[in-house]
């Protein structure tokens, strides 16, 4: 199985770089271009197979709103700044078709899009016409709230089907974790169903791409109310879901991320 050109014969990591200031963890964030290639560079050293750049926080809990024109400075800065600095595929993360498709003109590979193909109706034409690989995320009203992982099953074939309706072949799936909020069940159950039964998300048929890294479901269950604090939690949820199928991981940490992936996907492979 392969994404954008990766082989994913090996989990890989996706190295998360917000050049958004409201990004909810700070250590996340880069504002200036020596810091930004300099990080890009470092990722890359320490193993990662992709750079996702953020120009705007999606985060639920936050004040996110930004004017177009702001996410759009910012995604195009970012983006000729990595693509100058490392080799890698570079992924713009964002639900906006406008910033889409001005970051793939100034050299981004790949679209991250939170909302699934769902959030801006010309999204997948962008996709469509820059050839470009897609991730897609479960989005969506939620109405089954006893069964979190199809419902992520559900939101993700719609998004699916977009995507084959404009020839967008070349899709990574991703569950959204912490996106999905219900009112019930609190959203840290939710999103540990998601990863606890993750394998099922497989009958997809595309690789499976999670976003864990320090979220507030990881401070809800250990208590750690800052971000900086939730490494080791997540790197907890991180092995449990390479063992059930994820094949990319979104993180901050690359260095710390690889090494977890890499065990979990050893013991992985003694299983019986
Ligand atoms: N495909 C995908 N994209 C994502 C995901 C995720 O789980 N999957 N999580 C995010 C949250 O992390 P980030 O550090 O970018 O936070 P921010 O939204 O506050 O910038 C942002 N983007
Ligand atoms: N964009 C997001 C940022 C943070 C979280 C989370 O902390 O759960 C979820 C989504």
């Amino acid at each position: 199985m392969k994404f954008a050109g990766v082989n994913l014969d090996e989990p890989r990591v996706m190295g998360v770089i917000n050049v958004s200031p409201e990004s909810f963890y700070k250590g996340s964030v880069r504002n200036d271009e020596k810091a930004l290639a300099e990080t890009a560079v470092r990722m890359v050293e320490e193993g990662a197979s992709f750079i996702d750049i953020g120009a705007k926080s999606t985060a639920p809990y936050l004040e996110t709103q930004i004017p177009l024109e702001e996410e759009i400075r910012r995604a195009v800065w970012a983006v000729k700044v990595v693509k100058d600095a490392v080799d890698v595929p570079v992924s713009i993360d964002t639900t906006s078709a406008k910033v889409a498709e001005e970051a793939l003109k100034a050299g981004a590979d790949i679209i991250n899009d939170v909302t699934g193909f769902k959030g801006d109706p010309e999204m997948a034409k962008v996709a469509s016409e820059y050839s470009a690989p897609a991730v897609l995320c479960a989005h969506g009203n939620v109405r089954n709230f006893s069964d979190p992982v199809r419902t992520v099953i559900e939101f993700l074939e719609e998004s699916l089907t977009i995507a084959e309706e404009h020839g967008v072949e070349d899709v990574a799936v991703d569950p959204a974790i912490g996106f999905l909020r219900p009112e019930w069940p609190p959203w840290y159950e939710w999103d540990s169903k998601v990863i606890a039964n993750l394998n099922l998300l497989k009958l997809l048929g595309k690789p499976i791409l999670v976003g864990i890294s320090r979220k507030s479901f990881i401070g809800a269950i250990t208590g750690r109310k800052d971000p900086s604090e939730r490494l080791a939690g997540s790197l907890s949820a991180t092995a449990i879901a390479v063992l059930k199928g994820a094949r990319i991981v979104r993180a901050h940490d690359v260095r710390e991320t690889l090494d977890a992936i890499k065990v979990a996907e050893f013991i992985g492979r003694f299983s019986t």
